[in-house]
């Protein structure tokens, strides 16, 4: 079976420019290949950018591939990388310590070629198949957007990111309005139409990249926006509001409007702001809940801040 994954990225370390050479031409049409003449230079590359999988040397300069391997292996960002040691002249102790130390596998630089291609190969299969496992129990099956863990594991992040780069962090939770008057009326189906069609609009509203979006729960989502302060967010929230309504969804008999809408509970924490009261990303989706309910209770179809 050929399995081609030039999506994933390899890692060859290696101080011996022929061997360097080899390798590439060996996996760069299967991989992204990156490489490294030593051990420094290799650990920029692991902490910089998304590698998969290490293919490396022992005995690298500066900094021994055993060295690395301690190092990635103990880093919570770095230790699910694999790493494959290439031996020079493979022995039993040395497999074995480098086993121990975490390394998945331990090849002979001798070994035929098409074995050393078929091991790594299969790891990156293996990665592969981590990979959209991860990305899978990221995602809400039903919107596409991250769930309710993602949106726990970024908030977090982007709070104590803007803790300490002193930078605005605004939350909104966003809530379809008269959702179980649009269920009871036009079925669950057409319910999940309908869920599908704000998550696509709310995806849309992102404007940077850092910009994050998550299925909260039921009809809630939540949009997360670093570096965004109460004054920009507001004007998104509008652009929301306005798209939303703009998608002419008709709304069931006895809603507040005619076409579908949603409620914005909005709240910023702003690190610099003497007058802030928020502790953690808790109480900042706290805030926004707050507000979300005054945004129902004033009629529905608004952004509420403060
Ligand atoms: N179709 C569909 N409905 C869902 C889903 N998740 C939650 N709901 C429904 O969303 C509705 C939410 O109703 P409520 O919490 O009473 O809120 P609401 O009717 O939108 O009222 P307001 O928020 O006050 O405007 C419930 O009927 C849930 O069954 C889903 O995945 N698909």
């Amino acid at each position: 079976m050929t399995t081609y994954h030039n999506k994933l990225t390899l890692l060859i370390i290696d101080d011996d420019p022929v061997c360097i050479s080899t390798l590439s031409s060996l996996f760069s049409s299967l991989f992204k290949v990156e490489v490294a003449g030593d051990g420094k230079s290799a650990l920029q590359n692991i902490m910089l950018k998304d590698i998969d999988l290490v293919l490396s040397a022992i005995n690298t300069p500066i900094i021994s591939g055993q060295e690395l391997c301690t190092f990635v292996k103990n880093s919570q960002i770095t230790a699910h990388i694999p790493i494959i040691f290439l031996a020079d002249k493979a022995t039993l102790d040395e497999e074995d310590e480098c086993l121990a130390m975490g390394a998945i596998d331990y090849l002979d630089k001798n070994a035929r070629l098409s074995i050393l291609v078929s091991r790594v190969k299969n790891i990156m299969t293996m990665v592969a198949q981590q990979k959209r496992l991860a990305q899978v129990s990221c995602t809400d099956g039903l919107t596409g957007l991250a769930n309710r863990m993602q949106l726990d594991t970024t908030l977090n992040k982007e709070w104590y990111a803007a803790e300490r780069g002193s930078h605005p962090l605004t939350a909104m939770i966003i809530d379809i309005d008269n959702f179980k008057l649009f269920n009871d009326a036009f079925g669950h189906l057409e319910g999940d139409k309908c869920l599908k069609i704000v998550a696509r609009v709310i995806a849309a509203s992102k404007r940077r990249e850092s910009d994050f979006s998550a299925r909260y729960g039921g009809e809630e989502f939540v949009l997360l926006l670093p570096f965004t302060d109460l004054n920009g967010a507001k004007q998104v929230a509008e652009q929301l509001l306005d798209n939303v309504r703009r998608q002419n969804i008709p709304a069931p008999e006895g809603a507040s409007h005619k076409v579908v809408t949603i409620s914005i509970g909005l709240a910023t924490f702003s690190p610099t702001d003497s007058d802030n009261t928020l502790n953690d990303a808790t109480d900042l989706l706290d805030k926004a809940d707050t507000n979300l309910f005054i945004a129902k209770e004033a009629g529905r179809n608004q952004c509420v801040f403060d």
